[in-house]
């Protein structure tokens, strides 16, 4: 039987990210024991772990890894948590489309979300649209800090200048963890750096890249982030592949067709990104991996720019990203937000503190 202050929990996605949330949860619960945070589904692409009477066990991550339950389908899983007791929050954990694209019905359903995931606010612009008035009928909420700059408080901050009616004039930085970690440690400011494929590799080890590190190698991430921030400050850019976009994926490697493979060809073409390591060094200058929007023009990019070793780009570390506003009431000093821009557990504090918003709105 429910409590009156009771949330019911569902994660899709129990991966880097997601076991670094759900440890976040169990810490907010025991901190904060009102109201009650009840998890009541979990899966990954293959397994389930639910009950019909939405309780599940303190040992949710064992559990799954010994389920022999298949995942319920997505509109399983809309009813399932609309029929709750109380009230019930989506966490989607993965970086799938096909979730992405249920995220109306869900919120249509009166069931909040709280992701990560890119895809839902990169997509089509008009499941951008669906998503927010289906939001905005039934009263669910939607919250997606963590798709921008990881936890870094990106969107918070973009959506405070433009509620509070400040002008966004331009948007630009290094918006990967990824492309950052690769660029710092392959290209250094001081130093040779190292080898470009074994950088990549580390990358996906640290958790820093997508699932497929190709999704990041060739710009897309950094463009749907792009879109996303473009849309929220009043660009209603159609889809991450209506602007220029530079790819690093090497031609000879486009149609290869696992992440895998891909990663195990990738030291054969090492000497492509040296080049263009060499082509900077030759002017006293490094490469790094940047994007922008400018609102008035409605340009948006994304790609490899040369940087002096002085430029505070040129000097960042780790996964750093640094994302720059420029504002009317900024002037030609920008607001900069900085720090870690990929990795489980700051990614995941993006999503708990966005989870903790939305209890505090539907509880
Ligand atoms: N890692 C980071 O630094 C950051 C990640 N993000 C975003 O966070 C999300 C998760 O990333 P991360 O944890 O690193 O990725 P992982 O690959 O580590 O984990 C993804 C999880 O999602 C599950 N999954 C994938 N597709 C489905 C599906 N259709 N249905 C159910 N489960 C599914 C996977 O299950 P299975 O193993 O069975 O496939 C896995 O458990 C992504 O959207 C990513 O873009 C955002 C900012 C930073
Ligand atoms: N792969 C992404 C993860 C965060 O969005 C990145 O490297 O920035
Ligand atoms: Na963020």
């Amino acid at each position: 039987m429910a409590q009156t202050n009771q949330v019911f929990i569902a994660i899709i996605g129990a991966g880097g990210v997601g076991k670094c949330f759900l440890s976040q949860l169990a810490d907010l619960s025991t901190r904060r024991p009102s109201p009650k945070l009840s998890l009541c589904y979990i899966s990954t692409s293959k397994k389930a772990v639910y009950n019909a009477d939405y309780s599940i066990g303190d040992n949710a991550l064992q559990d799954l890894a010994a389920s022999t339950k298949a995942p319920m389908s997505l509109p399983q899983v809309a009813d399932y948590l609309a029929a709750a007791p109380s009230k019930a929050i989506l966490v989607d954990n993965t970086s799938s489309q096909d979730v992405a694209d249920a995220y109306p019905l869900f919120l249509s359903r009166g069931v909040s979300i709280v992701t990560p995931n890119k895809k839902a606010f990169s997509g089509s612009y008009k499941l951008w649209q669906d998503i927010f008035s289906a939001a905005s009928t039934s009263g669910a909420k939607v919250y997606h800090e963590s798709s921008v700059g990881a936890g870094l408080p990106v969107i918070s901050t973009l959506k405070d200048l433009v509620d509070t009616g400040d002008e966004v004039i331009k948007i630009e930085g290094v918006f990967s963890g990824t492309m950052s970690f690769l660029f710092n440690s392959f290209a250094p400011v001081e130093g040779s750096g190292g080898q470009w494929s074994a950088e990549v590799k580390k990358a996906k080890e640290l958790g820093y890249t997508e699932p497929d590190p190709r999704d990041d190698l060739n710009g897309l991430d950094v463009a749907r982030k792009l879109t996303i921030l473009a849309r929220l400050a009043g660009l209603p850019v159609e889809s991450p592949t209506s602007f220029p976009v530079q790819s690093l994926i090497p031609k000879e490697l486009e149609s290869v067709s696992s992440g895998d493979e891909f990663l195990q060809r990738l030291p054969e073409f090492d000497s492509q990104m040296e080049e263009t390591k060499s082509a900077a060094q030759k002017q006293g200058k490094v490469v790094r991996f940047v994007g922008s929007i400018d609102v008035a023009s409605k340009a948006v990019k994304v790609g490899l720019e040369m940087f002096d070793k002085s430029h505070p780009i040129a000097a960042l570390k780790g996964s750093d990203n640094v994302i720059s506003f420029y504002t009317k009431r900024y002037g030609s000093n920008p607001l900069i937000i900085q720090g870690a821009g990929a990795g489980g557990e700051v990614t995941a504090m993006g999503v708990t503190s966005d989870f903790i918003k939305v209890v505090s709105q539907i509880s």
